[in-house]
């Protein structure tokens, strides 16, 4: 006779367990993160939002492993990333992350279909050539291949950066401020097409941002005050993360 087995516990891309950070030293020392706690699950959107300084880009560096914090762990993918070292983050970073950042950060020299390859390039892979058309596709840049990045919108040079940060199926996407950069409506449009991929790929998704419409996007916004998790909403509503924000002080 067998027993009926357990579900198989869903894992987190990301988990940080009591995550510290203090940039600097003596006297100068700041505490950018104070005991951090908190599983990012696989396939899902989260925004982080916060009063300026209250420790946002730090957040993100050390889930991203661009960072190593003070004391604590951070998690990727089940594995801890506090041991292992400089070459071995490198190789994580480029094969298990993707980033997007507010100045999308491409190559001018580049092609669009060469920045986001690159990556690939860089690492003497391959590319899936049937992925990298599907993302292509997804993210509208079909007929836009061969433009370098002076020849494209705002909005455009966002959608490569956003297919390069996907081209390597990463287990998360970091997005740092993806819309602030843009107009109002460009930003709209990318946000959905960041829904988009965690609604149709089940890709994990974590966004820094200021702007509460954009926080809007996500399954779940977390609230940093002062290096620590002060409060987390799931799927709320654009007043609600503008009164929260307020309350905050921001
Ligand atoms: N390299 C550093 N050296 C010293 N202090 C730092 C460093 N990086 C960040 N800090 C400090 O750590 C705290 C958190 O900074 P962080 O940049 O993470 O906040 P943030 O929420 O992203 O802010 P903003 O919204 O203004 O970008 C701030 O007090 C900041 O001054």
């Amino acid at each position: 006779m067998h027993g009926i087995e357990s579900p198989v516990a869903v894992q987190a891309a990301v988990q940080l367990d009591e995550v510290t950070k203090r940039h600097g030293r003596g006297k100068a020392a700041v505490d950018a993160l104070r005991g951090v706690s908190v599983e990012l699950p696989s396939g899902s959107f989260t925004a982080v939002m916060g009063p300026s300084g209250s420790g946002k880009s730090t957040f993100l560096h050390c889930a991203a492993g661009l960072d190593r914090p003070t004391s604590g762990r951070v998690l990727l993918e089940g594995a801890d990333l506090s041991g292992v070292r400089e070459a071995g983050l490198t190789r994580l970073r480029r094969d298990r992350i993707g980033f997007v950042f507010q100045s999308f950060n491409l190559v001018p020299s580049l092609t669009a279909r060469q920045n986001i390859v690159l990556p690939h390039r860089l690492a003497r892979r391959r590319a899936d050539k049937a992925w990298v058309a599907e993302v292509v596709e997804r993210v509208g840049l079909t007929g836009r291949l061969d433009h370098r990045p002076g020849e494209l919108s705002g909005g455009q040079q966002q959608r490569v950066a956003i297919a390069r940060a996907l081209a390597a199926k990463p287990a998360v996407v970091f997005a740092d401020e993806p819309t602030g950069a843009l107009d109002l409506s460009t930003g709209r449009d990318i946000l959905a097409l960041l829904r988009a991929t965690v609604d149709a790929w089940r890709q994990t998704l974590v966004m820094v941002t200021h702007d509460p419409a954009a926080a809007a996007f996500a399954d779940r916004v977390l609230f940093l005050a002062d290096g620590r998790i002060v409060d987390a909403m799931d799927r709320p509503g654009v007043a609600d993360i503008a009164d929260r924000m307020t309350t905050l002080g921001a």
